[in-house]
């Protein structure tokens, strides 16, 4: 469907398509027009998962929901007792109700009970032109059950022979396989767990990242424009990790693992979130790496709740409402893993070799970088704005963030994603009092007493070092990786380290297993080189090998 250019010419991003159509909507009603998604799927009457899961997802977000109800399931904590689908005839009422009349943005599919009502959806979104389709391939839940296949589940139900049963299950998840290989190319992206992941590809074994991103790029071969395969079952992972791939590149978004049994419909609300996100207008990566954050801010609020006496528990998609919004918004902004490869600008280095900020930012993204800190130290104010202005339009598009090191009123008036400070900068404390809950403050700190004083004032991060001698910074004492190690085991912020890291030191900074080690921070590694993608995408996988070894000490 590539973001379903019929309605509107394909050279528009998806956030041009919105405004555009926006302002007709308004122009029509002289009112203001609201993203809206339609959730396609199954009633969990537990109301952790399915249609209950989607509709308080998107009021979480602030975006309107339209349901199309394809089934209704007798469902609670320990299970799904039973389904009764929706005749196929009716599901198609119901998507001609809802599409003829109102302006949808993004469809997102659930539970499709039968390959039927696949059909019918596709008939639907052939009349009627959406911007986006995102497609969450329900067929196992998280308990084990069967969801997609409800005509046969009574047939599990009964006491047959095991192999019958699996038999039956198979055939079951290869028809609708079959059937989806038919949404899969419409979709904008595709949402497997790995149960799904393995189904859809003919049963393959999943049991690594390694081979959830082998399953991410088999998946891409069937036509999706995107696939995120979810590591929430993974089995022995301490990092609740996915794989997103867009046909291009692999980013392994991780996040910390919530310890609570009230997981049940994370998957729903995923992919729900990145629904909502991208009808509000972001680009795909950004949408999926906030609904990430989203399901891991609502796990760990709720991971005491107790909502039922089975095993898998709901959880609470309002946290909002009721968190006083300060930790909801600022986890929001800034996940830890974001530090893993962090660049920081020159614009000397970058004057040398003769290209402009922009470009090199762009290249360090291409290449792997997942946060960028613009550090501009003999620049005139406005000259640091406007540069900051057009690497925040290339951050956006790639869904990294931004920050301006020093300067809270250019963090402020480019509306970047925060800033990193020093100890003669501003202190944490009044930079988040000036910059508000939402924006990401990273604070310098070579003692155990700053990273103390960098927390109490709000600090989402510490930066840490130098960690070896560097050309970069003169004046500033090493501190080693005693001297590291040291600050980030009395710390309880994330910490990224710095200081004269390289491609021949890095992998030892990282194999060190720190656990709030995040990642590391480097200039001249990337900046002083001829070749910014090439230097980035080099330390890009040296790091992953040093990393995924360290966890596997
Ligand atoms: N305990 C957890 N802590 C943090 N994130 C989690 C946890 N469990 C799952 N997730 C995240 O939730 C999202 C959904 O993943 P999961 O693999 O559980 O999907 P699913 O099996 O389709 O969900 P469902 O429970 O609805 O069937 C992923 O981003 C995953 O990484
Ligand atoms: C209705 C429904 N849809 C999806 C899931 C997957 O979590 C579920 N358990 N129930
Ligand atoms: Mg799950």
């Amino acid at each position: 469907m590539a973001y379903g250019g019929v309605i509107l010419s394909n050279s528009l991003s998806f956030y041009q398509k919105r405004i555009v159509m926006s302002s007709r909507v308004q122009e029509k009603n002289g009112g203001a027009s609201i993203p809206h998604v339609l959730s396609v799927a199954g009633s969990d009457s537990g109301a952790g998962a399915g249609i209950q899961a989607d509709l308080k997802t998107c009021a979480a977000r602030g975006v309107y929901c339209s349901t199309v109800i394809t089934a209704v399931t007798a469902q609670n904590t320990v299970g799904v007792q039973s389904v009764h689908a929706v005749p196929e005839d009716f599901v198609a009422q119901q998507l001609k109700s809802v599409l003829s009349d109102m302006q949808v943005d993004v469809v997102k599919s659930g539970m499709l009970p039968s390959v039927g009502v696949v059909k019918v959806l596709l008939q639907s979104l052939a009349e009627f032109s959406v911007r986006a389709l995102v497609v969450d391939p329900v067929m196992v839940s998280t308990s084990g059950d069967v969801l997609a296949g409800p005509s046969i589940l009574s047939t599990f139900r009964q006491p047959i022979a095991a192999s019958a049963g699996y038999l039956c299950l198979i055939s079951v998840i290869i028809l609708l396989a079959k059937s989806k290989e038919e949404l899969l190319p419409m979709a904008d992206i595709v949402t497997p767990n790995i149960k799904e992941a393995s189904a859809l590809l003919g049963g393959i074994r999943l049991e690594t990242v390694a081979d959830m991103r082998t399953a991410a790029e088999l998946l891409h071969a069937l036509g999706p424009r995107n696939v995120l395969v979810k590591g929430g079952d993974l089995p022995g992972s301490l990092d609740a990790v996915d794989i997103f791939f867009n046909g291009e590149h692999f980013y392994e978004l991780r996040s910390s693992r919530i310890k609570t049994h009230n997981t049940h419909g994370t998957g729903c609300t995923l992919a729900s979130c990145i629904a909502a996100e991208l009808a509000k207008g972001s680009p795909m990566l950004t949408a999926v790496r906030v609904a990430k954050r989203y399901v891991e801010t609502a796990l760990e609020y709720s991971k005491d709740i107790l909502i039922g006496n089975g095993i898998q528990g709901p959880f609470d998609h309002l946290l909002k409402l009721k968190s006083g919004s300060h930790s909801f918004r600022r986890k929001d902004a800034f996940n830890p893993s974001d530090l893993f490869l962090y660049a920081v600008t020159d614009s000397g280095m970058n004057k040398k070799w003769g290209r402009s900020m922009v470009d090199a930012v762009a290249e360090a993204i291409q290449g792997g970088a997942t946060i960028v800190q613009l550090r501009e130290k003999d620049v005139e104010t406005r000259d640091f704005l406007e540069t900051a202005k057009s690497c925040l339009v290339v951050c956006r598009s790639h869904g990294v963030p931004l920050l301006i090191n020093d300067r809270i009123d250019v963090a402020l008036a480019s509306d970047a994603d925060g800033v990193h400070v020093g100890q003669s900068d501003m202190p944490a404390t009044v930079a988040r009092t000036l910059l508000g809950p939402e924006k990401i403050i990273g604070v310098s700190c070579k003692t155990v007493e700053q990273a103390q004083q960098a927390w109490i004032g709000g600090a989402d991060y510490i930066g840490c070092g130098g960690v070896y001698s560097t050309n970069t910074k003169a004046n500033n004492p090493t501190i080693g990786l005693d001297g590291l190690k040291t600050v980030c085991s009395a710390s309880k912020l994330p910490v990224v380290t710095i200081g004269g890291i390289n491609a021949s030191n890095a992998g030892t900074v990282m194999e060190m297993g720190v656990p709030n080690l995040k990642g590391v921070a480097v200039v001249s590694a990337l900046f002083d080189r001829e070749n910014v993608l090439a230097e980035t995408k080099k330390l890009h996988a040296l790091l992953m090998e040093a990393s995924s070894s360290s966890k596997m000490q």
